[in-house]
């Protein structure tokens, strides 16, 4: 009999339970007891949905505080010195210091006088995730310090439950981290592996104690390009590993084996998974070449995007791999659910049609479940059934005109080499944008979103439920605006925004207005800690029906003489935030974006707006994982940036925003983009960045961390321009924090911003 299991479950609740309990909780709304309480009901209930969806061997593990790599860096005792309790023993309150960082003045429990930085936060692969870089020291040692999985295990056995539990196997887990400290030059941090072994043994020891068979050993980076050394440190870990108790599954996921497909299927574990919906092709070689005893995991069901999986089709992979594999087949969602929106069922206004064609995390759990018994019980009444239907929903969207539109398609097949080129290069363009704009040198400003305040979000609730006009709503936008502007003006600012107060998310808000894109109501994805995403889903051709923004920015702008800059969501990033199409490729969606664009960036442009910023804050998120795929993506990537940038006058300055990314792999195409100005993350890794960055235009590189509550001081961002200027020809320097402030509240973002400004008039005295 073939098995159904589950990689992992989202954590975050249908209803975002665990967000806000975290968020009530670091207020001092809820206490520890009451956020655990929160913690165990939803452990229980995620259990309980996919077990009864009919998933068998259930995953114990993907439930984490804030973030799943934080809680392994507790649990192997990689808590940074800044952050080691007095006690020894970390509490919740470590974990969430190291996670979000620790104020000065306000910090927790009085214990520490300085302020504390956070982990450095980046994107889990190329997903829309991110984690908390692990911090090691070369003098690093690890020891059991986090007690959370085994009481987890121990309460899903109380629940009557068979469970695996999940970890992320150790050479992803050091991957995964960075060195610290002045003594990391020239040490190589697999060094650390012979150390962190002996704690998976633990680990595997305690959990055998508690009656577990299975545990699953997450090595994604066996889908990256790994160095040779890597590759060796993989067969000496496992045969290390392999002296301990536990049947192990080691899984992967987000793209095929390739060249370590002999390494991952030769490792003397009892399992391997492998994910057929990225890498379909590395199914029949994998066949060939896995050891006789093993058992052999297939994620069919696709865990990263909403569509529901062509049961047929996988159908026929599996009859194949049943009938050589028997009882060692197991099946499987490619990847964790983390990625997937919790559940379909919630979403009773959406379009019967479109709504037949999704699956979210539980119906993905179902979807297992169905092709697990279609190969046992092929015959089974349901599986019939569910066969029929999905063969039904395939029909119809193969036929539905809701996805082709001639004119969109006509549009795209117009478009030429021209239209992607800026009308002069930018030596011309700068020097007629500085006589349009006078601004100072070192110009300040900000990356576009101010505070997002709770009166904000309920005002749009209340507007999006029908109590609240379209009148009031604005009023109570406009409100918000002359409060952005008014503040910008008082603190010096010369580069003003509007501030965001009308957009729901960066994404959503554009895709709303959007035709060809469907959004849900409740489809919330974790994107960081507490923070979630409601990722809108690519369906059909894209198109702007009317303008987007105008109003909002001409508004902002007739309040102020400054110079008002417009805001808008780069084609990338619209893409690689939202479910896309699978029917077509991804450049294709990405030039109608780009399309759409354009014709934003143009009529703002119209409207009187002398700078325009268009985010690609996902730029580097969808570089794929191989280098080999590289180019192809970059092409595209920097074509559709420019198509949408490159129909303004050479006097309209055009800038971008990046976050979050490893640009260096990356620098040559960022720079093709054309932007005149780039404003970047930086800070929280101290401008190492710029060590590489050689970007023609004008750059801000960032000065301050969004992520954290606290308020660097005035030394801090001198020291930091400091740097940058070292690297950067001064008059090419912009000053800004590392990304946009909706998730900041007001006071902090003021005193902040007080100290950015100061930092900028002491550089530019200094430089003068
Ligand atoms: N799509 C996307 N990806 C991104 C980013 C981004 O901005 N967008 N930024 C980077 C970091 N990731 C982030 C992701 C989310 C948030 C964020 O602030 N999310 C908000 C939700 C934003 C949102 O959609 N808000 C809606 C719905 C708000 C809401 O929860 N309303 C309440 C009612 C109001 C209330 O009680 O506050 C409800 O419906 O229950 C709105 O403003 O309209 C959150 O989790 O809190 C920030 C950064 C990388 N990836
Ligand atoms: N303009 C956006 C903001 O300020 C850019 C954010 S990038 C994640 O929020
Ligand atoms: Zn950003």
């Amino acid at each position: 009999m073939a098995l159904a299991h589950s990689l992992g479950f989202p954590r975050i609740g249908r209803d975002r339970e665990l967000k806000k309990a975290q968020e009530a909780f670091w207020k001092g709304e809820l206490d520890e007891a009451g956020l655990r309480a929160v913690g165990r009901e939803l452990r229980a209930r995620h259990w309980q949905v996919q077990k009864e969806a009919g998933i068998e061997l259930l995953p114990v593990g993907d439930f984490a505080w804030y973030d799943q790599v934080l809680a392994h860096s507790l649990s192997f005792g990689v808590i940074p010195e800044r952050f080691r309790p007095a006690s020894g023993k970390p509490g919740l309150d470590t974990l969430f210091a190291m996670a979000r960082g620790v104020s000065g003045d306000a910090c927790c429990r009085g214990t520490h006088a300085q302020p504390l930085h956070a982990l450095e936060l980046t994107k889990w692969f190329d997903t829309n995730y991110h984690y908390l870089v692990p911090e090691f020291s070369v003098d690093q040692q690890f020891a059991l310090s986090w007690e959370q999985l085994f009481e987890e295990v121990d309460e899903a056995h109380a629940l009557g439950h068979a469970v695996k539990p999940v970890v992320i196997g150790p050479l992803t887990y050091l991957w995964l981290g960075k060195l610290k400290g002045s003594d990391a030059q020239g040490f190589d941090k697999l060094e650390l592996l012979e150390r962190l072994l002996p704690l998976y043994g633990q680990i595997f020891q305690r959990l055998a104690g508690q009656g577990v068979e299975w545990v699953q050993i997450d090595e994604p980076i066996l889908v990256l390009d790994l160095p040779q050394d890597w590759k060796n440190a993989f067969e000496r870990a496992y045969n290390i590993l392999q002296r301990e108790p536990l049947k192990k599954l080691i899984a992967t996921y987000f793209g095929g084996l390739e060249e370590n497909l002999g390494l991952a299927a030769n490792l003397p574990v009892d399992g391997l998974h492998i994910d057929l919906v990225r890498a379909p092709q590395q199914y029949p070689t994998i066949l060939d070449r896995l050891p006789a005893y093993k058992v052999l995991s297939l994620g069919l069901v696709d865990g990263r995007n909403v569509w529901r999986c062509d049961l047929e089709s996988a159908l026929t992979v599996l009859r194949h791999a049943h009938e050589r594999l028997g009882e060692r087949l197991w099946l499987a969602p490619s990847c964790s659910l983390l990625h997937s929106p919790v559940d379909l069922a919630r979403e009773e206004q959406l379009d019967a049609e479109l709504k037949s064609w999704l699956a979210f995390a539980t119906q993905k759990c179902a979807e297992v479940a169905v092709l697990t018994r279609a190969v046992n019980q092929p015959e089974a009444p349901e599986v019939l059934a569910a066969l029929a239907e999905s063969r039904a929903v395939q029909a119809s969207r193969a036929a539905s005109p809701l996805i082709h539109k001639p004119a969109v398609q006509a549009r795209l097949a117009a478009v030429s080499a021209a239209d992607s080129q800026r009308a002069s290069p930018f030596a011309v363009r700068i020097g007629k944008q500085r006589a349009v704009l006078d601004l100072p040198p070192l110009p300040t400003t900000t990356i576009g979103s101010f505070p997002q305040t709770s009166a904000i979000r309920l005002a749009r609730q209340a507007f999006k439920q029908g109590k609240l006009s379209l009148g009031d709503y604005t009023e109570a936008m406009h409100g918000e605006i002359r409060h952005a502007v008014q503040i910008q003006e008082r603190l010096g600012l010369d580069v003003l925004v509007h501030g965001e107060a009308e957009r729901n998310d960066m994404v959503e808000y554009f895709a709303e207005q959007l035709d060809g894109y469907l959004f849900t109501r409740f489809g919330w994805v974790q994107s960081y800690g507490s923070r979630c995403v409601k990722p809108a889903v690519i369906y059909g051709d894209l198109s702007r029906p009317r303008a987007m923004t105008v109003d909002w920015i001409g508004y902002a702008q007739r309040l102020t003489d400054k110079v008002m800059k417009g805001m808008l969501t780069g084609p990338v990033t619209m893409l690689t935030w939202s479910f896309p199409r699978e029917d077509v490729g991804r450049e294709v969606q990405a030039r109608q974006l780009a399309l759409a664009i354009r014709d934003e960036v143009l009529d703002l442009e119209a409207a009187g707006i002398r700078i325009v910023q268009i985010d690609e804050a996902a730029f580097r998120e969808g570089l794929p994982l191989r280098q080999a795929d590289w180019q192809g993506y970059l092409d595209w990537a920097t074509e559709a940036f420019r198509l949408c940038a490159s129909g303004v006058r050479d006097e309209t300055q055009i800038h971008t925003h990046m976050c979050y990314s490893e640009f260096n792999d990356v620098i040559e195409s960022i720079a093709a983009m054309d932007a005149d100005v780039i404003t970047i993350e930086t800070s929280r890794s101290d401008m190492e960045l710029l060590e590489a960055f050689e970007y023609p235009n004008e750059i801000g590189p960032g000065v301050y961390d969004i992520h954290s509550p606290r308020v660097p001081d005035t030394r801090e961002m001198v020291k930091l321009l400091r740097k940058a200027a070292r690297r950067i020809p001064a008059e090419r320097l912009w000053v800004n924090p590392d990304c946009g402030l909706k998730t900041r509240g007001w006071a902090e973002t003021e005193a902040a911003l007080v100290n950015m400004v100061a930092a900028a008039r002491q550089l530019r005295k200094e430089l003068a």
